[in-house]
C-alpha cells in the first residue's frame, strides 16, 4: 500500500473549498425531489442504506470519489483480498476475507494458498458443533454439555457475544455465557449459573496469552477440578480457540482439543474464524455458513462496485466529509432492534482499535482527523437518555440508524411504534423545527407572540444533523454477516484514506505493560515510592484501604 497523505491529494483542497458553500440538508432536499433515489443504495433485497440526509452533493460526492482515486484505494483493495502483507508494522496479511471466501478461490500467503486450512478448521468446527448440540459430546459423568462459557476478551469476546446476541431467534438448547473481565466478580457469577458436569468452556484467545483470558481460563479450570478431581475431566470441557499452540498445550488442553486460527486473522475482524465457535454452537453450523455467506456477498459487492454504487465505499467516504470538512468527531450507531444491543459496542473496537491512530504511514503525525469516537445504544433507549445533545447540543454528531423491517416478535404494534420512531428520528434531525413553526404551535394554542416569546428560542431545532438510515429486511445470519462486513470495510476504506495502518493496535500495549510491572508491586505491604506522585498516592491508598 502507498503511501500518500490525503491533504496533499488535490480533492482535499477541493474540498476544502467546497466546504465554504455550507450545504444544509433540508436545502439539498428542498432542491431536489428525487434526492432520495440518488442518494440511497440497496444491496440485494437484504439491506437499504440511505445516505441523502447528508449534507451532501453530487459536487461533494465526485470529490470523495477523486479523494479516494488519489489515495489508491482500489489498490489497497486488492492489495488486501490477496493476501499482501499490508499490515506492515507485525508484518502480517489480513485476510479475514479468506476466512468467508466461500467460492473457495486460492488466497496465496507466504508462497502457499490459504483456503485449505481455512476449510479444514470450518469442517472440524461442523463436526464439533453437531456432536455437542446433539448431545453425543459428554461430560466427565457422561452427561451431554448444557451450557457453554466463552472465556475471551476484546476480539474474542466482543464479536461472538455481540452475535449470539443479534441472531437470538436462531438459537438452540444450549445456554451460551460470555466472560471477559479480569475482575473475579464475572467469572464467579457465571460459574453460580453452571453445572461443571455440563459445562463446555471455550478459552477464546488469538495469542493464548492475554492476562483477563488465562486468569479466567485457570479459575474455570480449578472449579471444573475441584468437582472432577481427575485432570482427564479437562479434555471433555475445555477447548482452545487459538493461533497459538505451543501455549495451548501448556495449559493442558490436548492440541486435539485446539481450534486453530492464523496470525492473518485480526482479533476485531476473527469471529469469522474458530473464535465464531460459541456462535456455531449457539445457532448451528449451518447458520453460521449463512454468516459467512453473507459477509462474502458484502466481500464481493466491495471488491467489484464501482465507487459511486459501493456501499462500504460511500459510507467511509461521507464519514471522512463529516468528521474532516464538517468538524464531527463521534459518530454513533444507533440500532432499533434489541437483539443488536452489543452492535455498537463491537465496532467501538472494530473501529476505534483499527483507526484511532495518530501517526501515518509514512511515520510522522497526522494532520487531518483519523478514526471517530464510536459509540451508541439500541434506539429508544437513546432517545429517552443522549438524543437530546444530538437533537440540540452543540456538537455534530452523525448518526447510523439501523433497523429490520421486520421483527422477529410480532407482538401487537410494538414493532410499528418502535419503526415510528426509527423515521421520525432521522426527520428531525435533517429538517429540525424553525421559530416560525415553533410560535405557529403556540399561536394554533390561543398564546400571543408576546407571551411566548421567552420560551421560543428553547423549543427551536436548527436540524442539518447528518444520519444514515440502514433499513435490513430482516435480520437473519446472513444479512447479519453483510452487515458486519459492510462496516468492516467502511473501516478500511478509511484506514486507507487517512494513510494509517488499521490493523495493528500498539496503542494498547503501554498499559499492559505498566500493569504488569505495578502487579507486583501490590503482593506486599511495603509503601510504593517508584512512580509520579499521583500513581504512588493511589497505590498506597489502596494498599491501606485493602
Ligand atoms: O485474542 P487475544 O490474543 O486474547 O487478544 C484479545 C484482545 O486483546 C488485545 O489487547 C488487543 O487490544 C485486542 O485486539 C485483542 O482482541
Amino acid at each position: 500500500m502507498k503511501n500518500i497523505n490525503p491533504v496533499q491529494t488535490a480533492a482535499w483542497s477541493q474540498l476544502e473549498q467546497h466546504k465554504a458553500e455550507n450545504l444544509t440538508i433540508a436545502e439539498l432536499f428542498a432542491q431536489d425531489n428525487q434526492r432520495f433515489d440518488s442518494y440511497s443504495r440497496q444491496f440485494e433485497d437484504q439491506m437499504l442504506v440511505d445516505f441523502s440526509k447528508n449534507a451532501i452533493n453530487q459536487t461533494t460526492l465526485d470529490l470523495l470519489y477523486k479523494l479516494a482515486k488519489e489515495c489508491q484505494l482500489e489498490s489497497a483493495k486488492q492489495a488486501m483480498f490477496s493476501g499482501q502483507k499490508i499490515n506492515r508494522t507485525e508484518d502480517r496479511a489480513v485476510l479475514h476475507t479468506a476466512l468467508r471466501n466461500r467460492a473457495n478461490t486460492p488466497i496465496m500467503v507466504d508462497g502457499s494458498d490459504v483456503m485449505p486450512e481455512v476449510n479444514a478448521v470450518l469442517a472440524k468446527m461442523k463436526g464439533f458443533c453437531e456432536r455437542v448440540i446433539s448431545g453425543e459430546w459428554k461430560g466427565y459423568t457422561d452427561k451431554a454439555i448444557t451450557d457453554v462459557i466463552n472465556i475471551g476478551i476484546g476480539g474474542s469476546d466482543l464479536g461472538p457475544y455481540m452475535v449470539t446476541e443479534a441472531l437470538r431467534p436462531y438459537k438452540n438448547h444450549l445456554t451460551m455465557h460470555f466472560v471477559s473481565n479480569v475482575d473475579g466478580t464475572h467469572i464467579a457469577e457465571t460459574l453460580k449459573k453452571c453445572n461443571p458436569e455440563t459445562t463446555l468452556v471455550l478459552v477464546a484467545s488469538k495469542t493464548f496469552t492475554t492476562q483477563e483470558t488465562m486468569t479466567n481460563a485457570h479459575s474455570a479450570r480449578d472449579w471444573l477440578l475441584a468437582s472432577a478431581k481427575d485432570e482427564s475431566a479437562v479434555a471433555k470441557h475445555f477447548v482452545a480457540l487459538s493461533t497459538n499452540a505451543t501455549e495451548v498445550a501448556k495449559f493442558g488442553i490436548d492440541t486435539e482439543n485446539m481450534f486453530e486460527f492464523w496470525s492473518w486473522v485480526g482479533g476485531r475482524y476473527s469471529l469469522w474464524s474458530a473464535i465464531g465457535l460459541s456462535i456455531a454452537l449457539s445457532i448451528g453450523f449451518e447458520n453460521f455458513e449463512q454468516l459467512l455467506e453473507g459477509a462474502h456477498a458484502m466481500d464481493n459487492h466491495f471488491l467489484t462496485a464501482p465507487v459511486e454504487q459501493n456501499i462500504p465505499t460511500l459510507l467511509a467516504l461521507i464519514g471522512i466529509w463529516n468528521s474532516n470538512f464538517l468538524g464531527a468527531e463521534t459518530e454513533a450507531i444507533l440500532p432499533y432492534d434489541q437483539y443488536l444491543h452489543r452492535f455498537a459496542a463491537y465496532f467501538q473496537q472494530g473501529n476505534m482499535e483499527s483507526n484511532g491512530k495518530y501517526v501515518g504511514r509514512d511515520g510522522k503525525v497526522v494532520t487531518h482527523q483519523t478514526g471517530p469516537i464510536i459509540w451508541g445504544e439500541p434506539g429508544t433507549n437513546g432517545q429517552h437518555a443522549f438524543y437530546q445533545l444530538i437533537h440540540q447540543g452543540t456538537k455534530i454528531i452523525p448518526c447510523d440508524f439501523i433497523a429490520p423491517a421486520q421483527t422477529h416478535n410480532q407482538v401487537s404494534d410494538h414493532h410499528s411504534k418502535l419503526l415510528s420512531n426509527f423515521f421520525a428520528q432521522t426527520e428531525a434531525l435533517a429538517f429540525g423545527k424553525s421559530k416560525e413553526v415553533v410560535e405557529k404551535e403556540f399561536l394554533d394554542a390561543g398564546k400571543t407572540l408576546e407571551e411566548v416569546a421567552e420560551i421560543v428560542p428553547f423549543k427551536v431545532f436548527e436540524g442539518n444533523r447528518p444520519t444514515n438510515s440502514i433499513l435490513v429486511q430482516k435480520i437473519t445470519p446472513y444479512s447479519l454477516g453483510a452487515l458486519i462486513a459492510m462496516y468492516e470495510h467502511k473501516i478500511f476504506v478509511q484506514g486507507v484514506i487517512f494513510n494509517i495502518y488499521s490493523f495493528d493496535q500498539w496503542g494498547v500495549e503501554l498499559g499492559k505493560q505498566l500493569a504488569n510491572r505495578i502487579l507486583p508491586e501490590l503482593e506486599n505491604d511495603e509503601t510504593i515510592a517508584s512512580h509520579d506522585s499521583s500513581t504512588n498516592g493511589l497505590i498506597n491508598q489502596f494498599k491501606a484501604w485493602r
